[in-house]
């Protein structure tokens, strides 16, 4: 009886113990879930198998060939950066440049004189174009060549014979009248005078070039350009870099001489330039060039002791045999202050040629016919830019046709 009453309590314990174990789980509390976080890469199965090939983490450099990436591993660290041993500059061959043909240049720069253009072709057009030609409008027309730095003598000339002819013709139409303005022009410019440049070798020795001029007129740019004119036309060329005062001209030269392959002669700063031009031509006797051309320094007309020095250059440089030409340069922008540097100048050293520059930054491009004029020495060439052929010989129709607008 008492075994029957134990087999029943323990039957009781386990059935209990039962029923709690399956209603318990009911209860227990949810398991809390991490708070969200940004997605992270998952970290790679480290298997041995199947290998995934990791996307190389941006700007990373691939791996140099012949390394495999590994995709077990962290990604590979990128490789120090080789030191940068810098490549040496590239050796600089100078380049010879073919200048522009000196034909016809005047013609392709006409467009340069612009300003001078409005005075000549629209101005005097305008008052040309008026029905009645009457004195008010005659004294405008003389007004405006005079302000076109013409000089007072050539524009009464000038307005002169233009009013008889158009009295003679009687019934003018604005477009013959400026023909008849262009003649007188081109008449006034005295057309028939020598302008070419003594720039050709005689009895086997090169001719010599001498370029004067005030401060800042343009000598060492224009003898650069005229440098160019000469190679262009099938000269050889030694520059001389006689202006040894500013220190950066005959660096200025020897630039302009290394783009058409001339040779420059130059002294140490500060050296006497009658020596340096001397050297100069004697280095073009030797090398048997056509043309020597030798740049001066700036120097004002009042400054007696570097106008002594001038005449000092050309005495020294006819040791070899006479100067052949004689070159004033004149900014065209100084109006008739240029007339009396030019006086001055002439009486030093005897001027054989003009060179006008600056002529595309002025409206007073009537200074050509001032400056014939008043020295009776021919305009030569004449500077229409900054650029290395914008030097153009001079023609007088050509340069007439172009600031009055008639067809070129
Ligand atoms: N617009 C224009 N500028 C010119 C012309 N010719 C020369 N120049 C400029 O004028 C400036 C002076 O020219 P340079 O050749 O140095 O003058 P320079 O007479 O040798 O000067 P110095 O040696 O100081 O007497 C430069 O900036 C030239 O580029 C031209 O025809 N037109």
């Amino acid at each position: 009886m008492e075994s029957y009453i134990v087999f029943g309590l323990v039957l009781l314990v386990v059935v209990i113990g039962a029923t709690l174990a399956l209603v318990a789980p009911r209860y227990r509390k949810p398991p809390t879930l991490p708070p969200p976080t940004e997605e992270k890469p998952p970290t790679p199965a480290p298997t041995e198998q199947a290998p995934t090939i990791e996307k190389a983490p941006p700007r990373a450099k691939a791996p140099p060939a012949g390394i495999k990436p590994s995709v077990i591993d962290a990604p590979p660290p990128v490789p120090a950066a080789p030191p940068v041993v810098e490549a040496p500059p590239p050796v600089e061959v100078p380049e010879v440049e073919v200048p522009a043909p000196t034909a016809g240049r005047l013609v392709r720069l006409r467009a340069r004189l612009s300003r001078s253009q409005n005075v000549f072709g629209k101005g005097l057009l305008a008052l040309l174009s008026r029905d009645k030609l009457d004195d008010d409008t005659w004294d405008e027309v003389e007004e405006t060549l005079i302000g076109a730095d013409v000089g007072v003598a050539a524009t009464t000339d000038i307005v002169g014979k233009l009013r008889e002819r158009a009295r003679i013709h009687g019934t003018a139409t604005a477009t013959e009248l400026r023909a008849m303005l262009a003649d007188e022009l081109v008449a006034a410019l005295d057309p028939q005078m020598d302008r070419t440049l003594a720039a050709r070798p005689q009895d086997g020795r090169p001719a010599v070039l001498l370029v004067v001029g005030v401060n800042g007129a343009g000598k060492t740019t224009t003898c650069g350009k005229i440098a160019r004119v000469l190679v262009a036309d099938g000269h050889t060329v030694v520059l001389g870099a006689a202006d040894t005062f500013r220190a950066a001209a005959a660096e200025q030269l020897a630039t302009w001489a290394g783009r058409v392959g001339a040779e420059v002669v130059r002294g140490p700063e500060g050296a006497d330039p009658a020596s340096v031009a001397f050297d100069a031509v004697k280095r073009g006797i030797d090398a048997g060039v056509d043309t020597v051309l030798i740049d001066t320094a700036g120097r004002l007309q009042n400054k007696v002791g570097l106008m002594d020095e001038l005449g000092k250059v050309k005495r020294v440089v006819e040791k070899h045999g006479p100067v052949d030409e004689t070159l004033l340069i004149l900014d065209a922008t100084t109006g008739q202050n240029g007339l009396e540097q030019a006086r001055v100048f002439t009486e030093v050293v005897d001027v054989t040629g003009v060179v006008l520059t600056k002529l595309d930054g002025t409206a007073k491009g009537g200074i050509v016919i001032a400056v014939q004029r008043k020295l009776g020495i021919p305009v030569k060439l004449v500077g229409l830019g900054e650029g290395p052929d914008d030097l153009a010989p001079f023609d007088a129709r050509q340069f007439v046709d172009a600031l009055v607008g008639a067809d070129a």
